[in-house]
């Protein structure tokens, strides 16, 4: 049997979240949290799915699948008609799942039964177990999404022998990437992309809709602070929501996107050029108040949160700056910790719990996809879901 390991890990936007979907400029880094997938085949004829985190399992017979197959998959316009097409089979009664009542469940299964049926062909031979478990936050802006359609896209390729050991890394990515996209519209309805190539790339990356994306490393290590604040959010909507808004024409709107752009671009070139011994406490400056200026404009697109404001707000009371990461309307923030300030860094994180959030000291621009394929059939969805993370980073690296 053949099996695989990934990791991938979460992402977090620095400048032009929002913006990016209308092909402008955005910042990114990956983070030190990750999704892990361990797949394999099996000589059972099923598609299993096993989510840890979400405590549920389930299972699709190949003849179930034979009808997602005969429906064209292949001749969707968008990814997104998967949903219309199981709710359309499930009323049919050719389905034996019962309805998903939790809504990141119900995604989560719409992205694995349509990577499935596209990336797996209809004659293949073996079943399937696709078993995920994360440390990345669900649904707080940390790119959970992105990393689990990144991981299921890479075991079922792999299984599929679309790679192997010997392809190159630069070539799996790539591939990775067309297939997690897809699957980000499954979730996101229409990504810019970014969330994905991001946590697939990894490190720094400049990333603009339609154009290669630009991967970079700082020669300075940033400090933020990112807080969850463990409002459910969902980035479909806020991107959806936005869309109305410019597409009506809405004062400001196309105006306020234009300037993120103009942020990002600026928050780009001062963190490429940023080095530790050169004017550093300036450029510190500098991308905190463009980071004051991106909230601001966030805020004024709708797409921040009374909670949001309230770490802002608390930080800004600290002398540091904060802003929304992701998707917003909920989620995660980031407070920007330059050196020349650090002091008072445990007044502002004691200031932010006693708010009753999350704070995470996540590592940045952490390695993008890993893989281990030496398995050698030593592992089984048992012993993965007994391994702590610590493990499974030990297999990653063997
Ligand atoms: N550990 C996991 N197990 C199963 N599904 C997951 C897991 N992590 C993420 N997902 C899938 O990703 C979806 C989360 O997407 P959502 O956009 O709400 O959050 P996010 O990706 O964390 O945020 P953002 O897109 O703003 O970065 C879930 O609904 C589920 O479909
Ligand atoms: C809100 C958004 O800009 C980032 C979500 O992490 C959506 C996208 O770019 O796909």
């Amino acid at each position: 049997m053949t099996q695989i390991l990934v990791r991938l890990p979460g992402k977090t936007i620095l400048t032009g979240e929002h913006a990016a979907v209308y092909s402008k400029t955005v910042v990114a880094a990956t983070v030190g949290l990750y999704l892990y997938t361990f797949a394999e085949t099996t000589d059972t004829l099923l598609l299993n799915i096993n989510f840890a985190d979400l405590g549920h399992s389930f299972s699709f017979s190949f003849d179930e699948l034979a009808f997602f197959y005969e429906s064209g998959i292949e001749s969707f316009e968008h990814p997104g008609e998967i949903e219309n097409l199981f709710f359309k089979l499930q009323k049919e009664g050719k389905l034996s799942i019962t309805p998903i009542e939790n809504q990141q469940l119900h995604s989560a299964v719409m992205v694995a039964l349509y990577l499935t049926t596209s990336i797996i062909p209809a004659s293949f031979k073996y079943g399937i177990t696709l078993n995920i478990k994360s440390s990345i936050p669900l649904g707080s802006g940390l790119g959970s999404s992105a990393a689990y359609s990144a991981a299921l896209s890479s075991g079922l390729l792999y299984l599929s022998s679309k790679f192997n050991v010997n392809t190159p890394m630069s070539e799996i990515r790539k591939l990775v990437d067309h297939w997690a996209f897809k699957a980000e519209q499954v979730v996101h309805g229409t990504p810019s992309g970014v969330d994905n190539s991001t946590v697939i790339n990894g490190g720094f990356v400049k990333y603009a809709k339609g154009n290669p994306l630009i991967q970079f490393r700082s020669n300075h290590s940033l400090q933020f602070l990112i807080v969850d604040t463990l409002i459910p959010k969902n980035t479909k909507l806020m991107v959806a929501n936005l869309n109305k808004d410019y597409k009506s024409g809405k004062p400001g709107v196309k105006e306020s996107i234009d300037e993120i752009n103009q942020i990002s671009e600026e928050f780009y070139s001062t963190l490429k050029n940023i080095s530790d011994n050169d004017n550093l406490e300036i450029a510190e400056e500098n991308l905190s108040n463009l980071i004051e200026e991106n909230q601001k404009k966030l805020k004024f697109l709708g797409v921040s949160h009374e909670s949001l404001d309230k770490i802002v707000s608390t930080a800004k009371t600290h002398g540091y700056s904060a802003k929304l990461t992701g998707g917003g309307g909920g989620g995660c923030a980031l407070v920007f910790i330059p050196h020349h300030k650090k002091s008072n860094l445990e007044n502002v994180i004691n200031e932010i719990k006693g708010l009753g959030y999350i704070v995470y000291k996540a590592d940045m621009g952490v390695d993008g996809l890993s893989m281990s394929f030496s398995l050698d059939n030593r592992h089984s969805s048992e012993s993965f879901a007994s391994s702590s993370f610590v493990d499974l980073d030990e297999m990653i690296k063997t």
